[in-house]
């Protein structure tokens, strides 16, 4: 094997796939035996009420806690955790994030199960920094919160695409311009775990315990035009360059949905992409302006926003057959 551009390794890799579920303890225990390195990034991602408030505290907390005690039985003493900007906000009051840190103050308060399920997880990672493994050296820990990650199989920019497509090229606007949401590239989300895993050890002292957010050089821009990104050069394009319903309607919408979700349990699952808390998520600028990554492990995007978008792009194009 040669050493490529960025330091690392290049050529084949062997990848051994081992199937199993975070919440049964043995299977990761498993997975885990004989890992220098563990990046986990499973996790139950909801926040239509697809799932019970339940099994999403099984998947992302109790399965974290498992990978955690895993590491520690099984002596690997490097653990990277898939965090979320939803551990910090949009909190529940709709307080604004503009461009801040991981240092940032901001009231963290959060109602739904989900960001809850994160918070928890992410302080039982954090927590289990230091914590002596078996061999009795301790466990180095970090984690890493992505804000919205964009890129091949995003399924809900694949459901807007599907949606524009039906309503004969257009999609209109929910969501005042103004409103900032933080994006990421899948490509950059998984490079920044690639480096972390990498330097965690050599630089233990310095990361151990700590948080980064996921960022790159993506626009900052309304969740709507941030798509438009992509969905405008597929042939959509957005009507309205105001909201094209009033805020109230948008939360008396959201409020029946969920009020339709609770009666329709018994016989369905109904869970619509506009429901309360996804509007309040959509409608609270949230936009991060860091470089923690940057100074603590040398991280760099390895995709450029022309090249993120080019590839997204690539993507919802190839999916259109499909779509039709
Ligand atoms: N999508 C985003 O915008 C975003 C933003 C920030 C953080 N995250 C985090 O990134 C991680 C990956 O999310 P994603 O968006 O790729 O979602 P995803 O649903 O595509 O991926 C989650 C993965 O976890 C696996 N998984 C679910 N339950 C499991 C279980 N019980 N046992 C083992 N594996 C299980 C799924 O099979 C899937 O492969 C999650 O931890 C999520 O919280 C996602
Ligand atoms: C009101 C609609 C008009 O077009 C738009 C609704 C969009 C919402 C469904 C999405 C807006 C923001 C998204 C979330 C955000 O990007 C960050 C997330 C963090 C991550 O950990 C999980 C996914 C998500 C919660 C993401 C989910 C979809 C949105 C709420």
């Amino acid at each position: 094997m040669e050493r490529g551009e960025n330091g690392g390794l290049k050529g084949p890799v062997q990848v051994t796939a081992i199937q199993g579920d975070v919440t049964q303890a043995h299977e990761v225990a498993a997975a885990v035996t004989g890992a220098h390195v563990v990046i986990h990034t499973a996790g139950l991602v909801d926040v239509f009420g697809r799932a019970s408030p339940k099994t999403i505290y099984e998947v992302n907390v109790q399965g974290t806690q498992n990978v955690i005690e895993a590491c520690v039985q099984a002596g690997t003493r490097l653990l990277v955790y898939t965090s979320s900007m939803e551990v910090v906000g949009p909190n529940t009051k709709g307080h604004p994030f503009y461009r801040g840190n991981e240092d940032t103050p901001y009231e963290a308060v959060h109602k739904h199960p989900y960001p809850c399920s994160k918070a928890l997880a992410e302080r039982l990672v954090l927590e289990a920094n230091g914590k002596k493994v078996r061999g009795g050296l301790p466990l180095v820990t970090c984690a890493l919160r992505p804000t919205g990650i964009y890129g091949e199989g995003h399924q809900i920019m694949r459901d807007f695409y599907r949606q524009g497509l039906r309503l004969g090229g257009r999609l209109f606007r929910a969501i005042p311009a103004s409103v900032e949401h933080g994006r990421v590239y899948v490509g950059n989300v998984a490079w920044m775990h690639v480096l972390v895993a990498r330097e965690l050890e050599q630089r233990a002292a310095l990361m151990g315990g700590q948080v980064y957010f996921c960022y790159d050089r993506s626009p900052y821009k309304s969740y709507e035009d941030f798509n438009m990104e992509f969905l405008g050069p597929c042939g959509l394009r957005l009507v309205g360059a105001r909201p094209l319903l009033p805020y109230w309607l948008l939360v008396l919408l959201a409020t029946l949905n969920a009020l339709l979700q609770w009666l329709l349990r018994p016989l369905l699952v109904y869970a619509p992409l506009l429901n309360p808390y996804t509007l309040a998520v959509a409608n609270t600028t949230f936009t991060v302006s860091t470089d923690k990554a940057q100074r603590h492990f040398g991280y760099e995007p390895l995709f450029s926003w022309e090249d993120s978008r080019t590839r997204t792009i690539l993507w919802v194009q190839a999916s259109e057959g499909s779509a039709r």
